[in-house]
């Protein structure tokens, strides 16, 4: 006789895969999925325990053992068996939540670890922290795993927000939802043919020629139990919509060529899907051809970390052929076994939330995009935010092409009355009313405004020659500040004369004094680059230019300039040289030495000085001297170097006009490697 599987003797017994693997379970038998063979003895133990005779039953009956006086130890079993469930049921379902930084103790106490234990696994994978150091979630969740613990993030609710947050779903309001497939593989495996196979063995004589919708997703019914399939390519399904929070697939069929075998996609197929923690099933798919070799299949699949249940492993490999469509109604069985596993539950009582798979902008009939309710239930009137864009329900339209004036969780609708076409990807609100919607979606397009603003990428010098050749640099915007009007002047004409017929150079702002940051605020909105002569910028002005990603460049001589910029628009720039500025030293008081000079007493205000800099002496914002170091001591002793918050004397070589108040700025040359 063959060997019975757990799915198969669940049927049996009315109840389900997971019932029967926890029953299993608790008897010491571990067993890997509903897949899983069973021996006879291992069968018996549920048998008995549900009953031969009784075969629907939904209960464990206490027929285990037919002698009356046995039936003390019958109950006893029971209750030893119902304590085990409890504590089991309790720990499934904690939810250990990290936020996106976590310290290393909170982490630590959080996953009920000592700083210790966690402290060791930072340390082995390279990560010496402090305990009140933050780590970030992935970090945190890598040695969570490690100890065999899944944590999840913690969605940190933003005040604009708040028109969003509902209570937490009662447990009785828990209804079953779909499961819902992306289908995942690499080029030409078959992904396309595997979905329309899919479609064409659900579809029923009254559809069968009619034209069917496309929206993107479609469901299938399989004995009375729907699926949802998603169209988009798994690939992006993982990446783009992960990136954005999106996670909208349950199971992932990973299409496999059995005349290809494993390929470079399917490999990032199966690192996805891992890393999204979604269970995998393997549609081994052209079974039809001649000559394939499916064990070799099977081999490449276990060297990639998928070891196939035939194989002693717990993923399901299903022979299947998109062409004849052999072995689909199988996969299509396999993966509601597997959906069943997953429990998968929505409460359609609530506003809908979802996911947006795919939107456009349709000439008739304006913003159109196709959702996927992930909770609630969704309306046709109903208000509701999408990304940046909000509007109120007008049609919904399912994948069969027909009106509907409702859909619950694990439902695909193409919805019209949006305001714009949101993006895919975005999340999906219903919100109480038009008025929540509108403000939601004001607050969240200033948000993205104001961070616009920042992101954009900033042209430096070092890549302006890539963006005139990518033709989205057209015009180079340059700001300049000198200490004399003179140099403004003179160095505005030669670099408006250095524009060509790619590029048009514009001085967008010239001026006398130090770079301030107004400057800094004026490059960031017009994307300019910063020019000064014989001018420094203050720390804070440096230090905002730098989080501003502003290209600021000072010069000496005005020639230099000029060539950078010229050599910059060829692609020529070689600046083999740069300077790294050390600190900056305060003069706090000056004291004549008979035979040396001018010696300043000074204050390290930040990095440090060290006595074979290169300094720049700065006196209200203007570079009055450049030079060398001739002294520097710590009291009566020559010092190397002098750091932040420490008083040193400094002598300059060949300079004497030191002056209270005066900046010296320390730099060094350093070689520049050209990537
Ligand atoms: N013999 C045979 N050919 C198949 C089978 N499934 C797909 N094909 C063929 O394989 C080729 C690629 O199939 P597609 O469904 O376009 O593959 P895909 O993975 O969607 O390809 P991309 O969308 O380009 O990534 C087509 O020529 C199909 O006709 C099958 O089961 N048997």
């Amino acid at each position: 006789m063959s060997k019975l599987r757990v799915y198969q003797l669940a049927k049996e017994l009315g109840i389900s895969s997971k019932e029967v693997i926890e029953k299993l379970s608790e008897f010491g038998v571990e067993v890997a999925n509903h897949m899983s063979a069973l021996e006879e003895d291992e069968a018996n133990i549920i048998i008995e325990l549900y009953g031969v005779d009784d075969k629907k039953a939904k209960k464990p009956n206490n027929k285990m053992n037919h002698k009356q006086d046995n039936e003390p130890v019958v109950e006893k079993q029971k209750e030893t068996i119902q304590k085990v469930e409890e504590k089991k049921h309790v720990e499934d379902h904690k939810l250990i939540l990290i936020p996106e930084k976590v310290t290393v103790k909170d982490l630590a106490e959080k996953i009920g670890k000592n700083v210790s234990e966690v402290m060791g696994k930072l340390i082995a994978l390279g990560v010496f922290a402090t305990i009140n150091q933050e780590i970030d979630f992935d970090t945190a969740e890598l040695i969570s795993t490690d100890f065999g613990i899944a944590i999840e993030k913690e969605e940190v609710k933003e005040e604009i927000e708040i028109g969003l947050e509902q209570e937490e779903d009662r447990p009785e309001d828990l209804k079953a939802r779909p499961p819902v497939i992306t289908v995942m593989g690499h080029v030409d495996h078959g992904k396309t043919s595997l979905l329309d196979a899919i479609r064409n063995t659900n579809v029923t004589s009254r559809e069968a020629g009619g034209i069917t919708q496309h929206i993107g997703a479609s469901e299938v019914e399989v004995h009375g139990n729907k699926i949802v399939f998603l169209d988009t390519p798994g690939h992006e399904a993982f990446t783009s919509m992960r990136a954005r929070g999106a996670s909208i697939t349950d199971i992932a069929i990973l299409v496999v060529a059995a005349d290809d075998g494993v390929m470079p996609q399917t490999k990032e197929a199966i690192n996805h899907a891992k890393a999204a923690n979604v269970p995998i099933i393997v549609a081994m798919n052209k079974i039809d051809k001649p000559g394939i070799n499916s064990d070799r299949v099977k081999q490449e699949l276990s060297d990639h970390g998928i070891l196939i249940e035939e194989w002693g492993g717990e993923t399901i490999l299903v022979p299947v052929s998109a062409k004849t469509g052999e072995g689909i109604e199988t996969l299509l069985e396999m993966i509601l076994l597997a959906a069943e596993m997953l429990e998968l539950k929505a409460n359609p009582k609530r506003y809908a939330t979802g996911t947006v798979i795919e939107a456009k902008l349709d000439k008739g009939r304006g913003p159109v995009a196709t959702i996927l309710i992930q909770n609630g239930t969704l309306k046709v009137g109903d208000s509701v935010v999408a990304g940046s864009s909000y509007g109120r329900i007008r049609a919904m339209i399912n994948d069969k092409g027909k009106q509907i004036k409702k859909a619950g969780p694990s439902t695909p609708v193409e919805i019209l009355g949006l305001s714009d076409a949101p993006e895919a990807g975005d999340l999906f609100h219903a919100v109480k009313e038009d008025k929540i919607a509108r403000q939601i979606v004001e607050k969240r397009k200033a948000k993205d405004r104001e961070e616009n603003l920042n992101a954009t990428a900033k042209v430096t010098l070092e890549d302006l020659f890539k963006h005139i050749q990518e033709g989205s640099v057209k015009e180079l915007n340059i700001i300049v500040k000198a200490d004399v009007q003179g140099s403004v002047e003179a160095v505005k004409q030669s670099l408006v004369k250095l524009s060509n017929e790619e590029v048009k150079v514009k001085v967008i702002h010239g001026g006398v004094g130090t770079i301030t940051e107004s400057d800094i605020k004026l490059a960031s909105a017009s994307n300019a680059i910063i020019i000064g002569f014989n001018v420094r910028p203050s720390t804070a002005v440096e230090n905002l230019a730098e989080r501003e990603n502003i290209d600021l460049r000072t010069y000496r001589i005005i020639y230099e300039a000029i060539a950078d910029v010229e050599a910059a628009m060829k692609g020529m720039l070689d600046p083999v040289y740069k300077e790294v500025v050390l600190g900056k030293t305060e003069i706090r008081a000056t004291f004549k030495v008979p035979g040396i000079g001018t010696i300043g007493g000074a204050y390290v205000l930040d990095g440090k000085i060290t006595r074979n800099a290169k300094i720049r002496l700065i006196r209200d914002g203007i570079v009055i001297h450049e030079g060398e170091i001739s002294s520097l001591k710590r009291f009566k002793d020559d010092a190397k170097e002098v750091a932040a918050g420490y008083e040193c004397g400094v002598g300059i070589a060949n300079y004497n006009d030191l002056k209270e108040g005066d900046i010296v700025e320390a730099f060094i040359i350093e070689e520049v490697k050209r990537v």
